[in-house]
């Protein structure tokens, strides 16, 4: 696979603050890459220094095989962080009006169907909802069918079905070979749509692997997590006769390496010994684990499985009190 990104020991300062410490790293032709991490990690940054919109204190970039600022804008699509585009123009307007900017330019007509926006390209952008306005804008980044794209957290402030309608869209342009750079604070989007991630916090790149390599080697096990809320001394002592490993966290007490169909003996220690719990959640590591245990910071709430929680509703829910 060729490489159409690559960057080498990328440094940036602000001042005092340290936004990129050093990072490398490339992008194959056809990749859909994504970078992860928390808010101030350096995500902007990074899109900007690769992009040549920002200029790093030290390192280099490469983009097709040239300086960024000499790469053909005809081959690159980008959709900033913050984009805010004249508000009185319809979407149809914008659309068209960044189509032109293009020597060759997709039909703004089937740019705004693709993106989801066919039938309010009337409107104009001041009126659009938040969804509707960041779809609007990805559209404005795909009109000269880029083969690069960078989409600097194309979703965010988008509802469930817009952010599936984009990850839909984001798909059908990687399946179509175009090499897609995304940054993100969701793992869910980067678990679907990424061939690779790259973990970054405080400016550097902890890791980088397929979404299922980084869960293997840094998520850790299966586990179930007893929520308390007064203190895990009573569960710990119900557990203490099992073989289960025990550990108290910030999310509750841990309970490691617990299978699917260990569930039931975790379940009848507690009620034997006639523990109070909130909730008791089975856990598979996913991303947001990997990038716990790689960083130290936490990026967003992990996906989980629940078994039980404050409404009492289901059979495994809260014991005894
Ligand atoms: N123009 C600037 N002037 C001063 N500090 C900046 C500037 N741009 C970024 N920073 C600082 O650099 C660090 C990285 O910021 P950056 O915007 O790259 O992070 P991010 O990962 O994109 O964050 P977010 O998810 O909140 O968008 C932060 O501490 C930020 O405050």
């Amino acid at each position: 696979m060729n490489d159409v990104l690559v960057a080498e020991d990328l440094r940036r300062s602000y001042g005092d603050t340290e936004a990129l410490a050093g990072v490398s790293l490339s992008v194959g032709e056809g990749e859909v890459f994504a970078l992860i991490g928390p808010n101030g990690a350096g995500k902007t940054t990074l899109v900007r220094a690769l992009t040549g919109t920002t200029d790093p204190d030290s390192g280099s970039v490469s983009v097709f095989g040239t300086a960024p600022e000499s790469a053909d804008r005809q081959r690159l699509g980008l959709l900033p962080q913050s984009f805010d585009p004249p508000e009185r123009l319809t979407a149809r307007e914008l659309v068209e009006y960044y189509a032109g900017l293009y020597d060759e330019a997709r039909d703004p007509e089937e740019v705004l169907a693709e993106v989801g926006m066919a039938d309010d390209d009337g409107t104009r952008y001041e009126n659009l909802s938040g969804g509707q306005r960041r779809r609007t804008c990805v559209g404005t980044a795909l009109v000269n069918d880029p083969d690069l794209l960078f989409l600097d957290e194309p979703t965010t402030g988008i509802d469930p079905a817009g952010r599936r309608a984009l990850w839909d869209l984001i798909e059908g342009l990687a399946d179509r070979g175009t090499t897609v750079f995304l940054t993100t604070h969701y793992m869910e989007e980067a678990e679907r749509l990424a061939d690779r991630v790259g973990l970054l916090a405080d400016g550097e790149l902890a890791a980088v692997g397929s979404p299922s390599e980084l869960v293997a080697e840094y998520g850790g096990r299966t586990r179930v997590v007893v929520e308390t809320g007064e203190g895990d001394g009573e569960a710990r002592e119900a557990l203490a006769g099992t073989d289960f490993e025990v550990e108290s966290t910030a999310e509750g007490l841990v309970i490691g390496g617990v299978r699917p169909e260990d569930i039931g003996e975790v379940v009848t220690a507690l009620n034997d010994r006639g523990v109070a719990y909130d909730a008791l959640t089975w856990k598979q590591p996913d991303l947001e684990d990997a990038f716990l245990r790689v960083t130290g910071q936490s990026v967003a709430g992990g996906a989980g499985v629940s078994l039980g929680g404050d409404s009492g509703e289901t059979a495994l829910a809260g014991g005894e009190r």
